[in-house]
């Protein structure tokens, strides 16, 4: 299942990522910090951030309710079975299961968090508190990340969030148990984000990586740190001024592992906005590389062909 033309790079240390998790901490001003993300996402499409505002016990909350509704009675999980992405509350795995070629070694639930938020009694009592403290903390920094990422597009801090861009929260708690087998199988397979944003909570198992020049580069697990993708949309919204990152997850012997992918996208939900390259972005020197699209019409394309490691942005480039 290794992506092919791929060369495996197994050592963090080797290839590590340049924007240390201390970006929201270390750098000495705003300035600075806007320069190491916009310095990220060219090149890589991903940073991750510490000190980002949300305390230890409420990532701890949701990695614990997450554990816990995956470990419920099956029958308590059996009522909230279903592959309808535009109930309140889903338990499925693997969304792609009809459209892929093979099947993932995890199971997720989750549902859409913002701007309508489910009714607390559509939760599992389970992690219905942790999933709605969680998904309140992640919209506030959510806010300040569109802020950073405009600066970093020489925008004005508020022009994503204008453009609607932290609107639509959608919430998916992914559960990988541990594999009898690592090797034949992955836990998710390799694909990008159909998202503004992804913002990812991962516990201290591992796992995830990223592709970067043909080789897949370890996201090492940083305790209390959340890992930003940045996702389709943005590349395209930046004329790929940003890149919207390839990721996986390997499978685990060891685990169960636990993540909490934070989805900045309206992507299940009807959505009239024609979204395309920032006119601001755009010069004689840099035409539009992709035509306007509307996140349903994008979502389409990518739910349909599944995980399956192709890029649905090349579709919409001109
Ligand atoms: O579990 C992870 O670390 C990543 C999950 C992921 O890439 C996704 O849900 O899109
Ligand atoms: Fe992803």
């Amino acid at each position: 299942m290794v992506a092919k033309n791929s060369i495996e790079c197994d050592s963090y240390n080797k290839l590590s990522l340049p924007v240390r998790p201390s970006v929201l901490v270390d750098a000495v001003s705003r300035e600075a910090i806007v320069e190491k993300i916009k310095d990220a996402a060219k090149k890589w499409g991903i940073f991750q951030v510490i000190n980002h505002g949300i305390p230890l016990s409420v990532l701890e909350e949701i990695k614990d309710g997450v554990i816990r509704f995956h470990e419920e009675d099956p029958e308590v999980k059996k009522s909230y079975f279903s592959r309808d992405f535009s109930k309140p509350f889903i338990y499925h795995n693997n969304f792609e299961l009809y459209s892929s070629s093979s099947g993932n070694w995890r199971d997720s639930f989750g549902g859409y968090m913002a701007p309508n938020p489910p009714k607390p009694e559509d939760l599992p009592l389970a992690c219905r508190d942790a999933m709605i403290g969680y998904s309140n903390h992640v919209m506030s920094i959510s806010s300040l990340l569109f802020e950073l990422l405009s600066e970093a597009l020489g925008l004005s801090s508020e022009m994503l969030k204008s453009m609607d861009c932290m609107k639509s929260l959608h919430v998916i708690c992914h559960y990988y148990p541990p594999c009898p087998q690592p090797d034949l199988t992955l836990g998710t397979s390799k694909h990008s984000d159909n998202t503004f944003i992804t913002i990812l909570l991962q516990d201290q198992i591992g796992g995830l990586q990223v592709l970067h020049q043909d080789c897949w580069v370890n996201v090492s697990p940083i305790p209390g740190a959340l890992v930003i993708n940045i996702g389709d949309f943005l590349q395209m919204m930046t004329n790929d001024r940003f890149i919207s990152v390839e990721h996986r997850v390997l499978a685990n012997k060891v685990g169960p592992r636990i993540s909490v992918a934070c989805f900045f996208s309206s992507s299940m939900n009807p959505n009239p906005i024609v979204y395309g390259p920032i006119k601001e972005l755009l010069s004689e020197e840099n035409p539009p590389k992709y035509r306007d699209f509307t996140v349903p019409e994008y979502t389409k394309g990518y739910i349909e062909k599944g995980l399956d490691g192709t890029s649905n942005l090349s579709k919409f480039r001109i």
